[in-house]
């Protein structure tokens, strides 16, 4: 189904307008894998409703029943359960997902594993799932090297497993590190968790040890707040939003957007149950430098947002876009030249977007990719003249209620 949004069906509505966002899917698949390594002793609470914390719920409940587990189009899932099944399996199991997934990249990670002694096949093309995971027999060696410039995920997959080996882990994470803060996040719930482990520079090591007893509850999803300071950098002046469940101290590296899109006139205020975002002056039309390495999920946030606003950007940070749920730096380059604009990469590894001709024509078509950034992304350019989004159910992977949210704001949605 599509959804043809209009502007505000009421715009003279002052009233502040509160957001229940859903709860993060990196804490909570992170959780979910650590509390199934622990049999169940961690106390999980505030999971998220994304579709790929569901997704991963239901797989590890239903651990004992199924031989094929598909994660869908989760990536987390998919990493974070091959390296669990890895250590962790008591059958031979197999590995799957969409049709996408099966394009995304896990060589690195099943090398890894393999090194340690993880007994792991490929059912199709090598280097990418489908995976056949036999029991793990014996540890052959302790110390791994990775390297940090894929995807963060198969970093944070080898931690979570580390303090079940019988001779830890020791891995050396080579430079340059890509979506550092989802490692970070990854070491803080573990030691929420109990676990200890040191690290110097880029070596990151774990002895034998076991998960704690201990009770987590998961924050809101800033990567799903990023649409709403999108929102209101594109509302007029004095526009405010509540979002409920952040929190000024964050696992999650996308709270980043709060400090990007103050670029854009947002000022916001931390209050006891969650943030208070107000527009409160114009952007800043001069080139604005950023690097996306430690937020690319912000990326399809921030693009159409600037682009919107007349506000050329530089970037760096962007390479792993190509590997996620589609090519993201494909899909943003048409979407965006249907509103003229034009993103290159004039150096190897710096991009540029040229907003300045930026025009928003009556009736343009979003594709979204199977890519629920695509569709997130795109929806606050309502804001300047009715847009058409397709196939909206994509939002389901991360915010299922993300729909539902823009109308209790004021947005008109119109079913196509
Ligand atoms: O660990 C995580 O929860 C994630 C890590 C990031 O992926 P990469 O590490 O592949 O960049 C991010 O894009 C993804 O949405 C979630
Ligand atoms: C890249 C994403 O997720 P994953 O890699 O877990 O599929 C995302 O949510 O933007």
């Amino acid at each position: 189904m599509n959804y043809f949004i209009k502007q505000y069906k009421n715009s003279t509505n002052n009233g502040i307008c509160s957001i229940n966002l859903p709860s993060s899917k990196s804490e909570s698949n992170r959780l979910l894998v650590m509390n199934a390594l622990s049999d169940g002793k961690i106390d999980l609470n505030n999971l998220s409703s994304a579709r790929d914390t569901q997704t991963l719920i239901k797989l590890l409940e239903n651990e004992n029943e199924l031989n094929t587990f598909d994660v869908l189009d989760a990536g987390t899932a998919m990493r974070f359960l091959t390296a669990y099944f890895a250590v962790a399996t008591k059958n031979e199991v197999a590995l799957t997902g969409t049709e996408r997934m099966k394009k995304r990249p896990i060589r690195i990670l099943v090398n890894a594993l393999r090194s340690i002694g993880a007994e792991i096949s490929y059912n199709n093309e090598e280097g990418f799932p489908p995976l056949k995971i036999k029991p793990f027999q014996k540890q052959i060696s302790s110390k791994i090297s990775i390297p940090g410039n894929i995807s963060s995920q198969y970093i944070s997959a080898l931690l979570m497993i580390a303090p079940s080996l019988p001779h830890g882990l020791e891995i050396k994470i080579e430079p340059p590190v890509f979506s550092k803060p989802y490692i970070n996040m990854t070491l803080g719930l573990m030691e929420l968790s109990g676990i200890q482990y040191s690290q110097n520079k880029n070596t990151i090591s774990i002895q034998y040890q076991k998960y704690q007893e201990s009770s987590q509850g998961v924050e809101s999803d800033w990567s799903a707040s990023s649409y709403w300071f999108s929102i209101i950098a594109q509302s007029e002046i004095g526009k405010k939003v509540f979002l409920e469940g952040l929190k000024s101290k964050s696992f999650q590296g996308d709270n980043d957007i709060k400090e990007i899109v103050g670029n854009f006139g947002v000022s916001y205020k931390f209050e006891k149950t969650g943030i208070l975002l107000e527009k409160i002056s114009s952007a800043k039309n001069s080139l604005l430098k950023l690097d996306f390495k430690k937020c690319p999920d912000l990326a399809q946030t921030v693009l159409p947002c600037a682009a919107s606003l007349n506000v050329d950007l530089e970037m760096t940070g962007l390479e792993s876009l190509r590997i996620k749920e589609t090519d993201r730096i494909s899909a943003l380059q048409n979407e965006l030249s249907k509103f003229n604009c034009k993103l290159t990469e004039p150096e190897k590894g710096i991009w540029k977007l040229d907003s300045s001709n930026f025009k928003a024509k009556e009736g343009i078509i979003i594709e979204t990719y199977e890519d629920h950034r695509m569709a997130m992304g795109f929806a606050p350019l309502a804001l300047k003249t009715g847009i058409q989004i397709k196939d909206i159910e994509v939002v389901n992977k991360s915010y299922p209620s993300f729909w539902e949210d823009l109308e209790l704001f004021g947005f008109e949605l119109v079913e196509q």
